[in-house]
């Protein structure tokens, strides 16, 4: 396959991401952004503000790996948050962010991170075999500049390699895999588990009310 055809393929593949998530109301109004990894060794990513339900092969764009745009194109606002994963992990060739419910409201009743464990989807998740499982799912502070954000992954990452995801408070949720197929089943386990946790919590105060 000749770049040309890998790009048009990843930028198909990452269009019919966007389709997917919108229909479930995880990218709403211009939200969320996508990217994979070309065989040339750069990204395709979503152009800047595009609306991610409704995109079009010219609202993808290349960046190199530090996210500098290849193509004068305006590149997501939080390219780095990509660049960055595809620095780290060299078999991650698809990162996708959503703005999903289920991480929102996550963020909000566990603002110091969650505990998955005893889930059969958990499955889904790279490397897990079985629900006896305890996977840690980070949120952090939101913050609108980039280079302090990514500083602030990267440390987490530093010390768990094994993350596959990671929620910004208020904001939404971050997570990738091997293709965009991984990716995108890695984020629909993840926010079916957000959902499911919320749930569970509130049930609980709910028990506790008088
Ligand atoms: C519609 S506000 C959302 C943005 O601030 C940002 O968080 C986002 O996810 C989309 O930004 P983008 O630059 O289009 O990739
Ligand atoms: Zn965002």
């Amino acid at each position: 396959m000749n770049h040309s055809d890998d790009f048009a393929q990843r930028s198909a593949e990452l269009i019919g991401a966007g389709r997917y998530m919108h229909d479930r109301g995880w990218v709403p109004a211009t939200s969320g952004n996508f990217s994979a990894r070309l065989r040339s060794g750069e990204i395709a990513i979503t152009v800047s503000g595009r609306h991610k339900g409704r995109l079009e092969p010219n609202d993808i764009m290349r960046v190199d790996l530090a996210g500098t745009s290849l193509d004068g194109s305006r590149p997501s606002a939080e390219t780095l948050l990509h660049t960055s994963l595809y620095q780290r992990f060299g078999e991650t060739g698809s990162v996708l962010h959503a703005h999903s419910p289920g991480s929102i409201l996550a963020s909000r009743v566990f603002p110091g991170g969650l505990e998955l464990s005893d889930h059969e989807l958990l499955k889904a998740l790279p490397g897990i075999t079985t629900h006896e499982t305890r996977v840690r799912i980070p949120v952090f502070a939101n913050d609108q500049d980039m280079n302090r954000l990514t500083a602030r992954v990267s440390d987490y990452l530093d010390r768990q390699p094994d993350c596959p995801g990671y929620v910004i408070a208020g904001h939404g949720f971050y997570t990738w895999g091997a293709t965009v197929d991984d990716a995108l089943r890695h984020a629909e386990a993840l926010e079916f588990l957000f959902d499911i946790e919320v749930r569970l919590h509130s049930r609980t105060q709910g028990d506790l009310q008088p």
